[in-house]
């Protein structure tokens, strides 16, 4: 068994010159004045890739709306040095609408601008060059609903390009898509993160998490935040309680994979 003393000191990420983008301490979350999430520490510089790791309900979502600032902190507090996007799931229930993939990028737009001004053309220009960004210049004119899962998604990372926010959180952004559209993903945000961005990434894929360096694990509270070597078997148990497996897999290399038994299909 694990000691809970040892998961409750935070175990911050080496620190480097990059800028910070985003800072909190003491950072409790929640609806009102109930917090569902508590003990958030966490350092975001340029630069960083975070996997986000917790099992459904561990407070991933409401983490992420409070970065965003539609929730008010509980208490403690969150520097927020720079403006921050988000990459929503893109279920099919809601893809109804017939807009085009250049009309969601262009979405992207109307955050950064006055109220009183619509997109223009300079704006477009920028929407379709985003979509050339993460390779899909080809399909701006097609419809948002009809592309695969992995285009949606890349046309959603455009529209978080077109807001020009140096933090992009993203919301399982790889859940249903096939092996090759999560490698292209992967690299996309590998360049975005290269170009001086700071990413927050809920996953539940527990090797992608390592691969990615730094690591936050939430259930209701921090478990653990820092280098992917914090992801020990004990700080995966207060992560996912009692529902881990080990799995014998000379695919990754090793032979004491631990993964979620329970991953969250939306
Ligand atoms: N609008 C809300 N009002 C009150 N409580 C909420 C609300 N949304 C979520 N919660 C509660 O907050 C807690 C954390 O939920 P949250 O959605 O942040 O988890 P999550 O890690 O994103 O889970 P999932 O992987 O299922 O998306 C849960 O107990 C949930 O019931």
């Amino acid at each position: 068994m694990h000691d809970p003393a040892d998961l409750t000191t935070p175990t911050p990420p080496p620190a480097t010159a990059a800028p910070v983008l985003l800072r909190a301490a003491g950072l409790a979350c929640g609806y009102g004045a109930g917090a569902v999430l508590t003990g958030v520490e966490l350092t975001l510089r340029a630069g960083d890739r975070v996997a986000v790791l917790g099992p459904n309900g561990g407070g991933k979502t409401t983490l992420f709306r409070t970065l965003l600032g539609e929730l008010e902190p509980v208490s403690g507090t969150l520097e927020r040095q720079a403006r921050c996007a988000v990459v929503p799931q893109t279920e099919r229930s809601r893809l109804d609408f017939p807009v085009s993939a250049l009309d969601v990028a262009l979405m992207g737009a109307v955050s950064r601008l006055p109220w009183w001004r619509r997109p223009g053309k300079a704006d477009r220009r920028l929407a379709r060059a985003a979509l050339g960004q993460v390779g899909l210049a080809e399909h701006a004119d097609r419809t948002f609903g009809d592309l695969s899962g992995g285009q949606r998604q890349r046309v959603l990372v455009a529209r978080a390009l077109v807001q020009d926010a140096p933090i992009v959180l993203l919301d399982e952004p790889f859940t249903g898509l096939d092996a090759v559209s999560a490698d292209r993903l992967e690299q996309l945000l590998l360049q975005l993160a290269d170009e001086g961005r700071g990413l927050l990434i809920a996953t539940h894929d527990v090797e992608q998490a390592r691969r990615w360096g730094t690591v936050l694990c939430l259930n209701k509270r921090q478990i653990a935040y820092g280098h992917a070597d914090v992801l020990t078997r004990s700080v995966l148990e207060a992560t996912y309680g009692g529902e881990i497996v080990d799995i014998d897999c000379a695919v990754h290399g090793h032979h004491d994979v631990v993964l979620p038994a329970h991953h969250h299909e939306h």
